[in-house]
């Protein structure tokens, strides 16, 4: 029986391409079309707007994305065996779907940025959706060139990225998210939802940009991020000192007796404008 959308069900679009799922390109599909709609509908409308997806497999994801009125998909795959039954997604949305064979990693997609609204959505591997999360997160350019992040991670990297202050999951990545966008776990996807289901639950994870974060140099905010939490239960007098230490914290009016963890983003920002 025919999906709702007309195409043929996820598990013999697999079966039919050969699509057995490989460990090394963290490949766990989601074949369930009520749920990739419920991840796309997390990011918002969809009308008018130019989808780059990453990672789209067989296609699960891709189908809720344009089924939910998305002007454009642009999708890059790094697996060529995916190919074919993109393609045929592509017929049946004709001139709605793009698919770039390559590893998003390298993919410039600013460059592929068209006119009019950009969002971004995808269920990656953990490694390479954090990596893409921070280059999405560290141009001088800002806001960018993005509207929305909607983006499936394991649940604990979900964690840290929501994570605020005086919570065990802070540390830098928190604190990135934190200082340029509003960011929001969904909800949770359990791993039996998954083919083959992975060993811990997933988080759908939703970021907006700030409009005017705390003016500050993102390279120095790492380089505090990195020297207090590198020694996160030490006090920032010592964990700091190989980059100023006291006399940085009293500049930024900061107890230098304080933890890595207690610092809320603006205090961080404040530290990486003394230095
Ligand atoms: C977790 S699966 C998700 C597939 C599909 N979106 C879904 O939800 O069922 C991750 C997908 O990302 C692809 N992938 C892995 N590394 C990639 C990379 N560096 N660049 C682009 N795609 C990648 C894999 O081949 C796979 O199709």
């Amino acid at each position: 029986m025919a999906a709702l959308d007309g195409l043929p069900p996820l598990r013999d679009v697999i079966q039919r391409h050969g699509l057995d799922a490989r460990k090394a390109l963290g490949q766990n599909f989601l074949l369930d079309l009520n749920l990739t709609q419920k991840v796309a509908r997390t990011a918002g409308s969809l009308e008018g707007v130019t989808v780059f997806e990453v990672g789209p497999g067989p296609g699960g994801l891709t189908r809720a994305i344009l089924a939910l009125g998305a002007a454009k998909v642009i999708a890059v795959e790094r697996d060529a065996r995916c190919l074919p039954a993109l393609a045929e997604i592509a017929d049946h949305y004709p001139g709605r779907l793009e698919v770039i064979e390559g590893d998003a990693l390298k993919t410039d997609f600013s460059a592929l940025a068209p006119q009019g609204p950009v969002k971004i959505i995808a269920n990656l591997p953990y490694n390479v959706g954090t990596q893409l999360l921070v280059n999405w997160l560290l141009p001088m350019q800002w806001p960018p060139f993005w509207q929305s992040l909607t983006l499936m991670f394991q649940k604990e990297v979900g964690q840290r990225i929501v994570a605020q202050e005086d919570d065990n999951h802070y540390g830098r990545l928190g604190v990135l998210c934190g200082w340029r966008t509003q960011a929001q776990m969904a909800f949770d996807i359990s791993p039996q939802a998954f083919t083959p289901p992975p060993k811990v639950t997933s988080t759908v994870v939703h970021l907006i940009p700030k409009e005017h974060p705390i003016p500050c140099a993102v390279e120095k905010l790492e380089a505090v991020t990195q020297a207090a939490f590198g020694q996160r239960r030490k006090m920032l007098r010592q964990s700091l000192k190989p980059i100023g230490g006291e006399a940085l914290l009293l500049k930024a009016d900061i107890d230098p007796q304080r933890r890595a963890e207690t610092l809320s983003v603006e205090e961080f920002c404040r530290l990486a404008n003394a230095l």
